[in-house]
């Protein structure tokens, strides 16, 4: 039987109908990121008319003209807010761009926060007015979400329910409308998004609107998780996997090409990259280091010299 990737009903966790239905909830996703990195999340509450009218706002803005878009890429800026367009990002070691563009909404914080050196204030385009309300309604509710899914990953890892909480508040989290354009040239070597691992803690990808998304097994076979439309996909990235010297594996995905007729069509998906707060010290946890796995970070490093290492990596920075 071909591998599955297990989606799993988080109202369980959430609206659990007793304290044993709660734990198998964390036992089940423990188990299934061990295995994957990956897991489906259902009945996560958001309403499909938000994640719709931000899609709408999305796309809008990606169909307008090229000149207009620019204008709100940030020079030097590392694409941290505003629009990257098409032709910059590159997979770590990939000697070819991604065939994407997309825009950057971060957290609103306040003007005289000690983050705003590294968080600074969101752009939004004059032209899609809905683009700032739908946008950051969205952002808020998968800001949510991940919340809820980390306090899952903290018990099945034996830490208080919310560790993850006043480490997270004023997480530098990003929320990524992508657009991959149709295909139209034959026999290139770019694809739509290079073999690759998050950075962040966890990324929840809501309704990826077309089939391409692949993730790496431990056989290291590709498969693909196409989720149905009222799953939203969550995986662990990097820094989260270094927390916890690798018990939650980050695992390598990508987008791929389709074949054929179906490369004219564009592509466009959402992922929200849930970050900790900047000065965060990733240092691993004494839970997740045994004999068997000794730690293999013995340096900490801070979210934010973290980040900025990895956004050179991938040719942001
Ligand atoms: O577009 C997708 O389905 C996934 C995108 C992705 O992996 C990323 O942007 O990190
Ligand atoms: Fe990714």
């Amino acid at each position: 039987m071909a591998p599955r990737i297990p989606t799993l009903d988080i109202r369980r966790f959430i609206q659990p109908a007793s304290p044993e239905d709660r734990q198998a909830f964390v036992d089940d996703l423990g188990a299934a990121y061990r295995e994957w990195g990956f897991a489906g999340i259902r009945n996560h509450g958001i309403p499909q008319g938000l994640i719709d009218e931000a899609y709408e706002a999305f796309k809008a803005f990606f169909a307008l003209p090229d000149a207009t878009k620019k204008a709100y890429h940030v020079a030097g800026g590392g694409g941290a807010r505003g629009y990257t367009p098409f032709g910059v990002e590159t997979a770590k070691d990939s000697r070819h761009f991604d065939l994407k563009e997309f825009w950057h909404i971060g957290r609103e914080i306040a003007d005289d926060s000690g983050y705003r050196d590294v968080m600074p204030p969101n752009l939004w385009p004059d032209e899609v007015p809905a683009f700032h309300e739908k946008g950051y309604a969205l952002y808020r509710a998968l800001d949510d979400l991940g919340s809820q899914v980390l306090r899952a990953l903290a018990l099945h890892i034996d830490l208080p329910e919310d560790y993850f909480a006043d480490k997270t508040d004023f997480g530098n989290s990003i929320l990524r409308p992508i657009h991959y354009p149709p295909i139209t040239a034959d026999d290139i070597p770019n694809v739509r998004a290079g073999a690759h691992g998050d950075i962040n803690l966890i990324t929840l990808l809501v309704g990826a609107s077309a089939a391409g998304l692949e993730v790496r097994s431990h056989e290291g076979g590709w498969v693909p998780f196409t989720a149905d439309a009222d799953t939203i996909v969550v995986n662990i990235g990097d820094m989260l996997q270094r927390l916890t010297n690798h018990v939650y594996p980050s695992t390598i995905h990508r987008v791929v090409n389709p074949p054929g007729e179906l490369a004219r069509q564009p592509r466009y998906s959402v992922p929200f990259f849930l970050h900790p707060n900047p000065d965060f010290l990733i240092d691993v946890l004494p839970s997740c280091i045994t004999p068997d796995n000794p730690s293999r970070y013995p340096e900490p490093i801070t979210a934010q010299g973290y980040l900025e290492e990895r956004l050179r990596e991938i040719k942001l920075a």
